[in-house]
């Protein structure tokens, strides 16, 4: 991930007939390197601008739905006509894209990549799973082919686990221009990400706290001659959690730099920092509100909070063959309902920021691979992360910020496919889900139960439940005896002991389902 495909010295081995972003630079002043720009041999013709002529002046405050008004031509008809060369992407990007399997731009990218490519500012707002992230990432790859320089451009994410994902479609979009890319994120070592850092890469990817930590400490970097910044996921990046980080890294690159600012959920604190940072932003919005996405089925499921484990099993046996990802509010219930399922012979796993950055990665690609169908997980999943294959979302916890619902379910039906939602309302969450109710526009369907099947299930569900109690109480002490660190249970993988007795091999087959081995 880190360094990338150009590293310093290997440039002059490479042989292509492609144009390459030139590499190969110590760790300087971080100032724009005229030798960069001629160093870079772009055989096509200069990446033409097309003007749009849906331009959408936007002043600072107001918001325009880009696909509203009546001259406009309709949706369908702009998606069929329009490919990636017509919004002015160079043609070498052009075949990135062909390569990744995109035969057209999305509606976001219709709307983004011209205005990007004017050098616009850009509040790039459209539903989850509509391609924001190529929006984005191939303006900025199409300027730094035009004006080759190190330290090009920043992304920000607020997990771990979207900056590696943005990272390897900046990459798979770059490869053949040699782009080089580094994440800066927490709970990795420190050294190995200044050794990236000295490489110069032409994008960093980054967590906010560890930008910083790097920015302050790391001897000889600095943003001081960047030239795109992006917000991803921009409304959770500004909400305060991130704030002063936030504030110190914008005081540490150059106020001359474009922005980018994109989301599925935009807050009041975008509007803000649109005055503190934006110039005369362009909105691409494709919807008018939030929106979830057409494909996606939701239900709700009324049920007493005391029955919630049971049904998670009833419903994780009616839909079996399918991935699933399961929200829970907590590290604690995160980790505890894994046990649970595990106990009950499901291939489940969980990711939650309790777990080292090792676990965390590691459970994640279990799950991409599909060698475990459930991934249990806390909000740290709940953005940005495509994950193709997910079927259903289940929201066992409510989600406390209902535009935090849109981004959850939105981890399934990406990208035109199909997918479910269904989210578990107790008697104390009435009020929670008829804010969500709100925001979406919509009344849900309940989601079809047999009671009767939930309640036989109560048994072993209960013995599953003592002995995931159990299980918690074991890893905690592990935790705390430092010398027994040899099974480290992070991802309940070695919790296993008890889940033949809680089964007795009485559970409904599931088809698709793997017996843990
Ligand atoms: N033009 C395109 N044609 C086909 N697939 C595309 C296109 N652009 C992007 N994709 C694919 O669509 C999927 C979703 O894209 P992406 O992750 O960028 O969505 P997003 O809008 O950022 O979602 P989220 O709001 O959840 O972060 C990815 O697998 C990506 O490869």
């Amino acid at each position: 991930m880190m360094g990338g495909p150009g590293e310093k010295g290997g440039e002059k081995e490479r042989e292509t007939t492609l144009p390459r972003i030139p590499c190969g630079h110590g760790m300087g002043s971080g100032r724009r390197n005229d030798r960069d720009r001629e160093e870079l041999h772009f055989p096509g013709s200069h990446a033409a601008v097309v003007a749009s002529e849906r331009k959408l002046n936007m002043a600072a405050t107001t918001e325009h739905d880009s696909a509203a008004g009546s001259s406009e031509p309709k949706e369908a008809e702009v998606q069929e006509t329009k490919t990636f060369k017509d919004l002015g992407v160079t043609e070498v990007l052009c075949d990135a894209c062909d390569q990744l399997g995109w035969k057209t731009p999305t509606k976001i990218q219709i709307e983004a990549i011209p205005m990007a490519l004017e050098g616009r500012d850009i509040i790039g707002l459209a539903e989850t799973g509509s391609g924001k992230t190529g929006a984005f990432a191939l303006p900025i790859l199409n300027a730094l082919l035009e004006t080759p320089q190190r330290f090009f451009a920043l992304v920000l994410t607020p997990t771990r686990e979207l900056a590696f994902q943005i990272s390897e479609q900046f990459e798979a979009l770059g490869s053949s221009i040699g782009v080089e890319c580094a994440v800066i994120v927490g709970g990795i070592d420190s050294m190995s990400q200044s050794l990236a850092l000295a490489k110069k890469p032409h994008v960093i990817i980054a967590t906010p706290g560890r930008l910083i930590d790097h920015l302050e400490n790391t001897k000889g970097f600095n943003l001081r001659a960047l030239k795109y910044l992006v917000m991803d996921e921009a409304d959770r990046i500004l909400n305060m959690d991130f704030e002063t980080e936030v504030d110190k890294i914008l005081k540490l690159i150059p106020r001359d730099r474009k922005t980018f600012l994109f989301s599925a959920t935009m807050t009041k604190k975008v509007q803000k920092l649109q005055r503190a940072a934006l110039k005369n932003p362009v909105k691409c919005a494709v919807s008018s509100k939030y929106q979830t996405v057409e494909k996606l089925q939701q239900y709700y499921l009324f049920i007493p909070s005391k029955f919630k484990d049971s049904y998670l099993v009833y419903i994780l046996n009616e839909l079996a063959g399918n991935s699933f990802m399961v929200f829970c509010s907590t590290c604690n219930n995160t980790q505890r309902t894994a046990l649970l399922l595990r106990n009950l012979g499901f291939t489940a796993i969980p990711l939650h920021g309790q777990m080292s950055q090792n676990k965390r990665l590691g459970s994640l690609n279990k799950f991409k691979a599909k060698a475990r169908s459930i991934l249990l997980a806390t909000d740290v999943a709940s953005r940005g992360l495509d994950i193709p294959h997910v079927d259903v979302v289940v929201n066992f916890d409510i989600p406390t910020h209902s535009k935090d619902y849109i981004h959850r379910v939105g981890r399934t039906a990406r990208a035109g496919r199909s997918g479910k939602s269904i989210t578990f309302v107790t008697q104390y969450d009435v009020e929670l889900y008829q804010r969500i109710e709100h925001l979406i526009g919509k009344k849900l369907p309940a989601f079809p139960t047999q009671e009767e099947e939930v309640m036989l299930l109560t048994e072993r569900v209960a013995e599953a439940q003592r002995f995931a109690r159990m299980e918690m109480r074991e890893q905690g002490e592990k935790r705390k005896r430092p010398r027994d660190d040899k099974d480290d249970n992070d991802d309940t993988e070695n919790a296993m002991g008890v889940r033949n007795k809680v089964t007795g091999g009485k559970m409904k087959k599931r088809k698709g389902q793997r017996p843990h081995s």
